[in-house]
């Protein structure tokens, strides 16, 4: 996980302190979506027991139901929580049908953080049936209903039903930009070669 973060460098360390500090000084909860910078430059998050502090905050727009689970990881170490559908009546995609399935709640995300929505890969790979706008953004201002955008991908019908995991919610830290306009980027080897220029 660290190893997967770390990127930024030397260059993001203006953007980098901040949250830090902020985080440390008012939030104990934006602390956990924040950068923590190394002496050597290298920006990467804070691994361990920090990462189970961070703290989201849910509410059931219809009052809490009594035959939903909240969103939940799975296991020790799972990165997204299994999500389940809000559906009153059983929902069959055909193939090549999309459909918004809702969850039944609303979300508010620690600013400077995102929700991802993900495909479960077991639904995805076993029916064809995964997230159509994958990674779906929760925002962390929006307060409407959270709702999967799920495809039908398969060749077969697929019915979901009410509490189906029908995907995963990821958590995860948002580094926004200043666009600045030049009249010339900086020199690299690729160049503008993309797309496969290097073969296979
Ligand atoms: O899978 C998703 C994706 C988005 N949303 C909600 C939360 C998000 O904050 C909002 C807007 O999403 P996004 O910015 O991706 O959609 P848009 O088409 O650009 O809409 P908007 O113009 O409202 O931003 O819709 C979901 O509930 N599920």
């Amino acid at each position: 996980m660290p190893a997967a973060w770390a990127a930024a460098g030397p260059r993001a360390e203006p953007c980098l302190i901040f949250p830090v500090i902020f985080s440390e000084v008012f939030s104990p909860v934006a602390f956990l979506c924040s950068l923590y910078q190394s002496p050597g430059g290298k920006a990467f998050f804070i691994p361990g027991e920090h990462m189970q502090d961070c703290e989201l905050e849910f509410l059931w727009l219809n009052g809490t139901p009594k035959d939903l689970p909240l969103p939940a990881y799975a296991s020790a170490a799972a990165a997204g929580m299994d999500v389940a559908a809000a559906l009153d009546a059983p929902l069959t995609l055909a193939p090549g049908a999309i459909a918004l399935v809702p969850t039944g709640f609303a979300v508010a995300i620690p600013e400077g953080c995102e929700l991802q929505v993900r495909p479960r890969s077991g639904l995805a790979v076993r029916h064809g049936v995964t997230v159509v706008n994958a990674p779906g953004t929760i925002d962390a201002d929006y307060r409407g209903e959270v709702r999967v955008g799920l495809i039908n991908l398969g060749p077969a019908a697929y019915t979901i039903r009410r509490g189906d995991r029908i995907a995963q919610l990821v958590l995860a830290p948002v580094l926004r930009a200043t666009v600045k306009v030049v009249t010339q980027l900086a020199g690299t080897v690729r160049g503008s070669g993309g797309f496969g220029h290097t073969g296979r």
